[in-house]
């Protein structure tokens, strides 16, 4: 079975299932390189389920799945992975509490937690650095990540992610614990990387549809592991599809380049 070279995620009949339950699928999914995606569904939907295997972290239970043209189970996960900068609740759990900011960041273009087990470049540190700018965080670069907000952490792992010079940004939630100017710094940074046509290919789960930064293209939405919709993300993040997915009368609205959603009366 052949991929289209230009896909970075080619999904096609993916489902994965845990103890008899299916936690999502069947999905057939295609994104290109230059295709900003949200993925939004009730609580419990799949949504970081499916990521996970976007993600190379699980394999899916049935189907087939090709990452940035290599088919999961018939390649290096460790060579895919390197190449998928990530920002989850899962890989900040991951990261010691004595780890410091700077350290943190620039190890992850060596897939490590922790500064002096690799050589590094002066391009190293330079790159980190620019990135912690980049990401608002290079006043931290020096404290310790079990001193950081949940909102500081936010901006940290994604400077982690984006370290690699990643083909494929999987973001779940990332604006989470955030207060209202955090996330709308955030949230316009990543309006700008989504902009940006040198950018990775950017997948984003959010709970809000008002955290979804502009120049997003493309937008899923999942209720119980099932797709209700998929597509070009104006056609998709309509009031009917919203509603269908959380089970009551939501009301989409577009202002500007941003959404809001608020229960219709
Ligand atoms: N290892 C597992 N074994 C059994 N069920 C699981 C497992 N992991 C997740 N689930 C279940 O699969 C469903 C989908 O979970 P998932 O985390 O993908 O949803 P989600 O859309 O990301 O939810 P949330 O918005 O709450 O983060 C949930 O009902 C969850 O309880």
């Amino acid at each position: 079975m052949q991929t289209d070279p230009d896909w970075l995620i080619d999904f096609r009949g993916v489902e994965l299932r845990r103890g008899g339950n299916t936690l999502v699928g069947p999905v057939d999914w295609q994104v290109e390189l230059d295709e900003r995606w949200v993925i939004i569904g009730p609580n419990g939907a799949g949504k970081t389920s499916l990521v996970r295997m976007a993600a190379a972290e699980e394999f899916p239970t049935t189907g087939t799945a090709f990452l940035m043209g290599e088919r999961l189970g018939k390649t290096d996960m460790r060579d895919l992975r390197a190449a998928i900068g990530i920002s989850s609740a899962a890989v900040q759990h991951r990261i010691p509490d004595e780890e410091r900011v700077f350290d943190l960041v620039v190890s992850a273009g060596y897939a490590v937690l922790g500064r002096w087990r690799e050589e590094y470049l002066d391009m190293d540190f330079e790159h980190a650095q620019e990135i912690l700018r980049q990401v608002g965080a290079e006043h931290l670069k020096d404290r310790t990540w079990g001193t950081l907000s949940e909102g500081e952490k936010k901006r940290v792992i994604l400077g982690r992610a984006l370290m690699i010079n990643p083909e494929l940004l999987i973001l779940d939630e990332p604006t989470a614990g955030m207060d209202l100017g955090g996330r709308e710094d955030l949230v316009g940074y990543l309006g700008e990387l989504a902009m940006d046509a040198d950018a990775p290919a950017i997948v984003m789960i959010t709970h809000h549809v008002e955290e979804i930064p502009h120049g997003f293209t493309h937008a899923m939405i999942l209720d119980e592991g099932r797709v209700v919709a998929m597509g070009l993300i104006n056609t998709v993040l309509t009031s009917e599809n919203v509603s269908r997915a959380f089970h009551q009368p939501i009301q989409v609205d577009r202002i500007g380049e941003r959404y809001f959603a608020r229960r219709a009366k």
